[in-house]
């Protein structure tokens, strides 16, 4: 079980978040709504280690994690933009995620992707569904994904959502992304981030009460 509590964090000194806490279970996908700007990116690096907060509690399996959680190894990020270098191959990539050549070509049977083919000649939505491909299935307890379904088709993001139900069974996932149908349809936990604190959401009218959504677009 990951648990972070008591996360604050400035920029300069506007305060962006207010004491949030989250909790992520294996066997279970988190999701984190909320609207522009609110800091989900903000509290997805500060649990990964690339971000400084002011202050911020992180528990893996009830142990307090005192050094940054990537330097445990066993937390992937995915974070909103491309990330894997230009010059990097998928067949290296792949070595470096620890994922088998057998699993990418059953994954993206569709395509035809060619191993050596680097990242820099991929188009923008292939190099998206790569990446995010690579970063559920290497074998890390805990994956943060930053808008994995973003700029990746329709038919790629329902086989994302099947592949994050195998994944989970062994790992912790949390994911944030703004087409919030799917986020409500692939998580089993939500957080809502509003006025910097995290409110779970028990029930999906809530994200009308807290007018993260209008009213009837449910
Ligand atoms: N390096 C920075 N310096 C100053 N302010 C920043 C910095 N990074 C982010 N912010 C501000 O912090 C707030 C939260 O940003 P963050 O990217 O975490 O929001 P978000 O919820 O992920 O937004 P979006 O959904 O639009 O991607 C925003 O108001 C943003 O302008």
């Amino acid at each position: 079980m990951l648990e972070v509590d008591n996360i604050e964090k400035y920029y300069g000194s506007v305060q962006i978040l207010y004491g949030v806490y989250l909790k992520a279970e294996e066997g279970e996908i988190t999701g984190i709504l909320g609207s522009n700007g609110c800091g989900k990116s903000t509290l997805l690096k500060i649990i990964f280690g690339s971000l400084k907060s002011k202050y911020k509690l992180i528990k893996v399996d009830g142990t307090v994690i005192r050094q940054k959680l990537y330097a445990t190894g066993i937390v992937k990020y995915l974070p909103q933009h491309n990330f894997i270098p230009e010059f990097l191959s998928i067949r290296k990539a792949l070595q470096l995620y620890d994922v088998s050549e057998t699993d990418f070509h059953d994954f993206f049977v569709e395509e035809n992707f060619n191993l050596s083919q680097k990242f820099g000649n991929l188009s923008g939505g292939q190099r998206r569904i790569a990446e995010v491909f690579l970063t559920l299935k290497t074998p890390s307890r805990i994956i943060l994904l930053d808008e994995p379904f973003s700029h990746i088709s329709p038919v790629q993001v329902e086989a994302i959502k099947q592949l994050m139900q195998v994944e989970k069974q062994h790992k912790m996932i949390v994911i944030t992304d703004h087409l919030y149908r799917e986020i409500t349809e692939v998580s089993d936990v939500i957080y809502l981030i509003k006025n910097g604190s995290s409110k779970r959401i028990e029930k999906l009218t809530e994200l009308e009460d807290y007018k993260y959504i209008s009213v009837g677009s449910l």
